[in-house]
């Protein structure tokens, strides 16, 4: 059994007791499909849990600033907590220039920088001396009250809040390069996706957007991730007749009613899509308020002020632009996009197709993941 400390987000800890324990609650069961969580409690600022497993799988656990596993030990002074992280150290401080770093919770007749010092004194003679600012190895050791938790390496979480815990997003989901980061994004702030592809291109863009899936799930704790798919070719059947200047603009249209539609029946409340500011014709200020006009729920765009070379970044980051690449290029709906479409026009043009979106959504394959 191995005692794992887990330093929640410092945003989740702010929170009154009642919802501090709610999205306690969530960062558990996420961490518990990652490791098997034993007990744990949570104290002053830390989630303490016995537990075991690979820990390295808490990289992907939203909620968490740190987490590293530690030996605790009692103490009732500085000089006996001195004497055993000397025990514990002197082998890994060996010939290495090394720092003390203390944390400090609770009431104490000494400070943080009296621990520090007092254990630095007690290691000194085994290594090759103290370098605070360049050190080969870090001493670390977190007081909380008469505990102490000593550990050499603290490993950084994603941050955030835990996935399930800020409610769901339906996320228009092309499986290119920047949905799958702004679904990313949005769980990152704890929201659960549901992921609605327009199917354009066939079989091949639905097996990578069901591979780009899987990643995603490797974040979303205990969280599963259903995709719909829509009949894309049915729908831009329809669109056909559209003036082609404004049928991408109405293709995005239908994409938001679809996703409204589907948070209706699936109790969501926002839409998520992965556009930034004019990164192309349909991204325009005027085009994105005609392609949302009407639409009942926000729709979030996490990447709205980002470039191309910062999603890129994420995306390698999360791993999914590997998969993003190879996505085809699928059924141009038109290559001639005005950049500001005329609301009046577009709805006027909306009413005539008389889609019944209801029944579009009803047929969508779904597959969890
Ligand atoms: N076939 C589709 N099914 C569902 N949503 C889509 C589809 N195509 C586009 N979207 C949504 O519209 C957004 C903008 O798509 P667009 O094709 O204009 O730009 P993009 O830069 O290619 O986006 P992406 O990299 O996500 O494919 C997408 O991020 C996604 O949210």
């Amino acid at each position: 059994m191995t005692l794992v400390l887990i330093r929640p987000a410092g945003e989740l800890m702010i929170k009154s007791s009642y919802v501090r324990k709610y999205f306690l609650r969530k960062l558990i069961a996420n961490v518990s499909s990652v490791i098997t969580v034993k007990s744990w409690k949570a104290d002053q600022g830390y989630v303490i849990i016995e537990g075991e497993g690979d820990i390295n799988k808490l990289s992907h656990v939203f909620g968490i600033s740190y987490y590293y596993t530690a030996d605790e030990v009692n103490f009732s002074s500085t000089q006996e907590l001195a004497v055993m992280a000397r025990e514990k150290f002197k082998e890994i401080v060996k010939g290495k220039k090394f720092a003390v770093r203390v944390r400090r919770n609770g009431k104490h007749n000494f400070t943080s920088l009296d621990v520090a010092r007092e254990v630095g004194k007690e290691l000194l003679p085994f290594s090759s001396g103290v370098d605070l600012d360049n050190p080969e190895v870090v001493v670390r050791i977190d007081i909380l009250q008469n505990k102490a938790y000593l550990y050499s390496e603290e490993r950084e979480g994603p941050r955030g809040f835990p996935v399930g815990s800020t409610g769901k997003t339906i996320v228009l989901f092309s499986g290119g390069i920047d949905s799958p980061v702004a679904t990313w994004m949005m769980m990152k702030r704890g929201a659960r996706p549901l992921l609605l592809n327009v199917m354009l291109g066939g079989d091949i863009q639905k097996k990578i957007i069901i591979e780009e899936a899987k990643v995603l799930r490797e974040w979303s704790g205990v969280e599963k991730i259903k995709v719909y798919f829509v009949d894309g070719i049915k729908l831009s059947t329809y669109l056909a007749n559209v003036n082609k200047f404004i049928r991408v603009i109405m293709l995005k249209r239908l994409m938001y009613k679809l996703a409204d539609e589907l948070g209706k029946k699936s109790g969501a409340y926002s839409i998520t899509t992965g556009e930034s500011l004019s990164q192309v014709s349909s991204q325009t200020m005027k085009n994105l308020f005609v392609s949302e006009f009407g639409i009942s729920r926000p729709v979030f765009r996490p990447l709205i002020g980002m470039d191309k070379e910062e999603i890129v970044e994420i995306a390698r980051k999360i791993g999914t632009f590997e998969l993003s690449s190879k996505m085809p290029e699928y059924c141009i709906i038109s290559s001639k996009n005005t950049v500001r479409a005329r609301l009046g026009e577009v709805l006027e043009d909306e009413n005539k197709l008389n889609i019944d979106i209801k029944e579009l959504l009803s047929q969508a394959e779904v597959v969890e993941i």
